[in-house]
């Protein structure tokens, strides 16, 4: 394909995800119906897909109108480029401009040009004060790709000579011990043989900071409320001897667990809601609770969109709920942990506020964030304590 044909294709997609196709799914059915697509094809399309849905705002703004053309106009002259050499209609290539589309518009300012929804911004902004600007702009880029090294297998070193004899050059990420970021050949991973045998994860370099936080030892009993597709389940197993439980309240969303827990070589235990109740109390649960996701929307652009005032306060429901009962399973002395891919203080600081306020024999024993400008995902991390008679 053309340079230009990647960009039509990018312009159909897009049309459909404007209409209100996931992404995701939209590049699947593109990717079935274009055999004739190779692998660099695929991924330049994807690319120019989800730059568009991560400045949504600003490139329709900068291409005068919300959809695919607009989209990639407007991504064509924020990168400088001349869209003519584009727009030529020539073999796959996207129609020439009309004279409307040619119009610049004036420029984009406030929230719009920060890709953020207007509703948002205030919230944002209190969130995070004189970084909320390089924070909105992050969100803007791509995420890097992060490797967790599972150190039960290997170190660090072991794990980038592997990684090396894969085509795939990494360094040392500053925000976790075990962090690796790919420099170069991250498309190579899935066929990598570090990652066949569970020396190393994907994982971003803040959600290993997050268990890095965690007072684990050997010998606790340890239960991961929220764990999904348990990448912090594994993270935390790979820290210590643990008796590790992992527990969700989509058992679904835990298919993968125990195939990636056999490949890092770990042990977990998966639990309904019931068990959970009688296998309490735990030395330690971790709530990586559901959020707004604000932290990963380079990863997961559409969630910034798709976000609204209403869906933000049910969330803020759940989480002060998923406290309430994460609590009650956690064992006298024991230590919980409440985690967020979020950067609002809605969902971090004040749920653990108003925690602590009506929980007097709860204590912050430690609390940390990470920002997204800083090279990682957003995240947020309380660890706190309940008293040994409480
Ligand atoms: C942020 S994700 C967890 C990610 C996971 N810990 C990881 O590191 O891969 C939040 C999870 O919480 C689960 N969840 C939502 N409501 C819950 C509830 N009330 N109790 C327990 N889990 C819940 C969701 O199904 C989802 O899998």
């Amino acid at each position: 394909m053309t340079p230009a044909a990647r960009l039509q294709a990018a312009i159909d997609i897009l049309d459909q995800v404007l209409a209100g196709e996931p992404a995701e799914k939209a590049l699947t059915s593109w990717g079935r119906r274009s055999r004739f697509a190779g692998s660099k094809d695929r991924a330049a399309v994807r690319d120019h897909v989800f730059t568009a849905v991560r400045c949504l705002r600003s490139h329709a703004a900068l291409g005068g109108a919300r959809s695919g053309r607009g989209l990639i106009l407007g991504a064509l002259r924020e990168a400088g480029e001349d869209p003519d050499e584009v727009f030529t209609g020539q073999g796959h290539a996207p129609a020439p401009l009309s004279a409307a589309e040619r119009q610049l518009p004036p420029p984009a300012e406030g929230p719009e040009a920060l890709d953020i929804p207007d509703w948002l911004w205030p919230e944002f902004r209190a969130s995070l004060g004189q970084d909320a600007e390089a924070a909105a702009n992050a969100l803007r880029s791509r995420a890097p790709v992060h490797l967790r090294v599972n150190t039960p297998k290997g170190t660090l070193q072991q794990a980038q000579d592997a990684l090396a004899a894969d085509g795939i050059a990494t360094r040392p990420h500053p925000a976790a011990s075990t962090a690796l970021e790919i420099t170069e050949g991250a498309r190579k991973l899935r066929n990598a043989s570090a990652y066949a045998d569970g020396l190393v994860e994907l994982q971003d370099a803040a959600s290993q900071a997050v268990v890095e936080q965690l007072p684990l030892e050997d010998g606790m009993s340890v239960l991961d409320y929220c764990a999904g597709g348990g990448g912090k389940s594994l993270a935390m197993a790979a820290r210590a001897r643990i008796c590790l439980h992992a527990h969700d309240a989509d058992p679904k969303r835990m298919k993968d667990l125990p195939e990636r827990a056999a490949r890092a070589g770990a042990r977990v235990t998966l639990l309904s809601s019931a068990d959970v109740e009688r296998k309490a109390p735990f030395d330690l649960v971790l709530c990586d609770v559901p959020c707004s996701g604000s932290g990963s929307w380079r990863r997961a652009p559409e969630g910034k969109w798709r976000l609204t005032l209403e869906g933000l306060r049910a969330l803020q429901e759940t989480q002060s709920e998923i406290l309430r009962r994460a609590a009650g399973l956690t064992a006298p002395g024991g230590t919980l942990a409440y985690a967020t891919c979020s950067m609002l203080q809605a969902e971090n600081t004040q749920q653990v506020q108003a925690f602590t306020a009506n929980n007097p024999e709860w204590s912050l024993a430690a609390e940390q964030s990470w920002k997204v400008q800083d090279g990682t995902d957003g995240f947020y991390v309380a660890v706190l304590t309940r008293a040994k008679g409480g």
